[in-house]
């Protein structure tokens, strides 16, 4: 079966509403690709700037993180309703750095994840292993573990549409990108753990990226790879070097 790629930007806590307007307007030209979903996940408040900008081209704006609850007392969240009402249509969930530097878990990634399709956005859930999981062996089975909490109660239909973003964090913004055949295995993994728990449909219609270190240089033989749907890119998506990324076959 063959699978649109989707390539995704992760700004990160990076650009204001100024500096997001100007960096939408010089890669549009440069992300130019329908064979390619183009997405840039930008932080909160640059969503709708950026959504001007990016109007009459490729370009899909995706946030960062929602919350899972409808809406009420969570000050300073922002509500699926919100994206929603924003336009927004993908939405990054469980990113290594909200586990690590807000506490997010298996758990919230399913709520989230669950909001998401609630409210007809696509999540892009991230999972990913330490650098000690993979020294003890145990990366398969971490994440193997991460994708099953994920995908709790969200039905076939629904997780035919997911994106699953594979970082492992040991390659996130340190320059060192997995090689081709880790990223590769786990991806592959990824998508017979998906089989387990749906069907082979499922597992083949599911998108799942790599993320981690992917350069202009490195994303040709990455998204080349059976299991690898795209890009899930941080750093690089910052610059004129993502239009490269997008366009990695010519
Ligand atoms: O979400 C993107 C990833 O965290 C990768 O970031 P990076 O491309 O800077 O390594």
């Amino acid at each position: 079966m063959s699978r649109k790629k989707i390539i995704a930007g992760n700004w990160k806590m990076n650009m204001t509403p100024t500096e997001a307007v100007e960096l939408v307007n010089t890669l549009k030209p440069l992300v130019a690709n329908d064979d390619v979903d183009v997405v840039f996940c930008v932080p909160a408040i640059d969503i709708i700037p950026a959504m001007e900008a990016a109007k009459g081209s490729n370009i899909n704006i995706g946030a960062e993180n929602m919350y899972y609850e409808d809406k009420g007392a969570y000050t300073g969240e922002i509500s699926p309703a919100m994206l929603k009402d924003a336009g927004v249509k993908y939405v990054v969930i469980g990113h290594s750095e909200r586990r690590e530097y807000f506490a997010e878990t298996d758990e919230t990634v399913n709520k989230k994840a669950l909001k998401a399709f609630e409210y007809g956005m696509t999540p892009i859930i991230c999972c990913g292993e330490s650098l000690t999981q993979r020294e003890q062996g145990i990366t398969i089975d971490w994440i193997r573990q991460q994708i099953k909490i994920a995908f709790l109660n969200i039905p076939a239909e629904n997780a035919a549409k997911a994106v699953i973003a594979y970082e492992p964090i040991w390659a996130i913004g340190t320059g060192k990108v997995a090689t081709t055949e880790q990223a590769q295995e786990v991806c592959q993994s990824i998508r017979s753990c998906i089989a387990e728990i749906y069907d082979e449909a499922t597992a083949q219609a599911i998108r799942i990226q790599y993320g981690g270190s992917v350069s202009a240089g490195s994303a040709p033989e990455l998204f080349a790879q059976p299991d690898i749907d795209g890009g899930l890119v941080g750093g690089a998506s910052l610059k004129p070097e993502f239009g490269d990324i997008v366009n990695y076959k010519k």
